[in-house]
């Protein structure tokens, strides 16, 4: 199944440089990996934000909410889920 999720991320104002750097170091492995076993299909910023827009391909919401919920910089985000269905009219 596909699903497009937006994160918003906010970390604390009194986190200090090294711990956030650390956990965007950690974020950047952990989503690194899902990229190349083909779970994270897309990962774009969005302009001026401090936000992104993915792309998941995995089997359930159970799948889905075990991959976000384990993403270190999880605690600090909003998340909005939608999932995706074929579109009718989509050539591919
Ligand atoms: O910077 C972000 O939008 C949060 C994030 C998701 C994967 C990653 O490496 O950073």
């Amino acid at each position: 199944m596909l699903y497009l999720v937006r994160m918003d991320v906010n970390l604390p104002l009194d986190m200090s440089q090294e711990r956030a750097d650390a956990v965007k170091s950690q974020e950047r492995k952990y989503s690194q990996q899902l990229q190349r076993d083909g779970r994270w299909v897309h990962l774009w910023r969005v302009v001026g934000e401090y936000s992104n827009y993915s792309v998941f391909d995995v089997s359930d919401n159970d799948e889905l909410h075990e991959l976000l919920s384990g993403l270190p910089l999880f605690p600090y985000m909003d998340m909005k889920v939608t999932p995706l269905a074929k579109h009718p009219s989509a050539v591919d």
